[in-house]
């Protein structure tokens, strides 16, 4: 079994990038029968979905789509508590638009749910998610997905873009943590 260090921790390959791939090509599928016709604004959040948005998007056959790449910060104002977080580096108009988000993994459901209320406030037509990962048993918020690659336990896991700490985002497979 491939193992690699991260770190303080040891992580096993749990989905080789095979099937990976293979998830990211059905779901790539359906969309574009879902989204023909539309003029979608893909919308990733970084740092974790760059993998996931670029492997997608290069299958997306739909002439009129267009990405753009947000982050989250910490939003440090002077009435705020420190864990608010705000999307930044939006600058396409949403009001309108048909938006998809991207997302590497949906864990707790606190960012995706997050990412949703402030893009309803721009007044899109419609806005669809995508997660290349979900972990059911993590979920502490109620949110509505899309398109889900994989399902996966409540595990820690790295690779394609998911990092432990900073590192391990470029391991092509996806690993999860073995507990010592
Ligand atoms: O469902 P949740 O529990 O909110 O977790 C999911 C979020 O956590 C990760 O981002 P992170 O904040 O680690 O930033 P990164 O993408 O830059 O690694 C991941 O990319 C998702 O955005
Ligand atoms: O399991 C995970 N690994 C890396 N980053 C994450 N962000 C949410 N869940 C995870």
């Amino acid at each position: 079994m491939k193992k690699v260090k991260i770190h303080d921790k040891t992580f096993q390959l749990f989905i080789p990038y095979e099937k990976i791939r293979a998830s990211i090509e059905l779901m790539a599928e359906k969309m574009n029968k879902d989204l023909a016709d539309k003029n979608p604004l893909f919308i990733c959040v970084l740092n974790g979905s760059f993998m996931f948005a670029a492997e997608l998007f290069k299958r997306i056959d739909l002439i009129n789509s267009e990405i753009s790449f947000v982050k989250l910060a910490s939003y440090a104002g002077e009435h705020t508590t420190g864990n608010v977080k705000q999307l930044i580096g939006l600058n396409e108009k949403i009001e309108g638009r048909t938006v998809v988000v991207l997302e590497d993994i949906v864990d707790s459901g606190i960012t995706i749910d997050n990412i949703q209320d402030q893009l309803k406030k721009l007044k899109p037509k419609e806005v669809s998610v995508a997660t290349l990962l979900l972990k059911p048993d993590a979920l502490i918020k109620e949110v509505e997905l899309d398109y889900v690659g994989l399902e996966i336990p409540n595990d820690f896991i790295v690779g394609y873009g998911l990092d432990y700490d900073g590192y391990g985002r470029n391991l092509i497979d996806i690993y999860s943590v073995v507990n010592e």
